[in-house]
């Protein structure tokens, strides 16, 4: 998928919330338990729950490959489901030498080899830009590379200094914009860092930011829209367990969440997008 369509699929859906599939088989509410998928079960009714609220679906990879090819095939049947007009994230922070990169990309982006089509990776960028670049080489597919992310562990090594003072992060957002266009590259800003988000968005006016931290991780989505709201939304915000965990009915609990998130987007959509 391309800017101009996702862009056109949140201005039509007033909404920029994608929901995350983090599907624990042992958080999963027992009417599912039955089913010859469970996984599947549950994702399918949290889809038909959630669809006409979300602008993209982001299946983290960690919970499907956990259970070896009975994963595989669920994370396969949840990619088959979603509606094709919807935007879709691996979320598998994939990183490595080139050849090997390749071999990642094509899991996801390349639908003859693993099956796959996914919209987007997420990538860690650590190994620098021969790491990067194989993903990059697939039309309309993004990279979404990891900046600055929502947990405690990213002062580690993200916002430590180097001699001039640009703190890690920084670095990696101004250096990749190098690499790929905002046609092709995303950043991951954590919603917990609000202090950060204008910051970011300064280094990166154009680009995408994927932020992950609303709901279970206390993030402010106004906070988040207030501050890193571009002329092209530029926002996908996602919530995971705050929205597929609501309840023990999906069709009830996962729409009445996604609704309420919704709603809020779009009044922020109506104060702080400018086009
Ligand atoms: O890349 C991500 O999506 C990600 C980056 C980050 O900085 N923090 C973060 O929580 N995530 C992911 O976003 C999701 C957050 O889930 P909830 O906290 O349940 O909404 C999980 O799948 C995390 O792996």
């Amino acid at each position: 998928m391309n800017s101009t369509e996702l862009v056109k699929q949140i201005e039509n859906k007033r909404s920029f919330l994608c929901v995350g599939l983090d599907t624990d088989p042992k958080l999963i509410p027992s009417m599912f338990k039955k089913e010859v998928d469970p996984v599947f079960a549950f994702n399918k009714a949290v889809i038909d729950a959630t669809a006409d609220f979300a602008v993209a679906y982001k299946p983290n990879i960690a919970f499907y490959e956990a259970f070896g090819p009975k994963g595989w095939e669920s994370l396969q049947k949840t990619m088959d489901y979603i509606p094709k007009d919807i935007f879709t994230i691996a979320d598998a922070k994939r990183g490595d030498i080139g050849n090997t990169a390749f071999m990642y990309a094509q899991t996801f982006f390349d639908p003859s080899c693993a099956g796959f089509n996914f919209d987007s990776v997420t990538v860690a960028p650590y190994m620098g830009h021969d790491s990067v670049e194989p993903f990059l080489r697939f039309e309309d597919k993004w990279v979404i590379l990891l900046a600055l992310t929502s947990n405690s562990g990213s002062h580690d090594f993200q916002m430590t200094k180097s001699e001039d003072y640009i703190p890690m992060y920084e670095r990696v957002m101004r250096l990749a914009q190098t690499w790929g266009s905002p046609e092709e590259m995303m950043f991951v800003i954590g919603a917990t860092r609000t202090d950060f988000l204008q910051k970011a968005r300064e280094i990166a006016p154009d680009n995408f930011f994927l932020v992950p931290g609303v709901g279970a991780q206390g993030g402010s989505l106004e906070d988040v829209s207030k501050y890193a709201m571009n002329s092209r939304v530029g926002l996908l915000v996602n919530s995971s367990r705050g929205i597929i965990y609501a309840g023990d009915n999906p069709a009830v609990d996962a729409k009445r969440e996604a609704k309420k998130v919704q709603e809020e987007m779009a009044m922020y959509l109506d104060e702080y997008y400018i086009k």
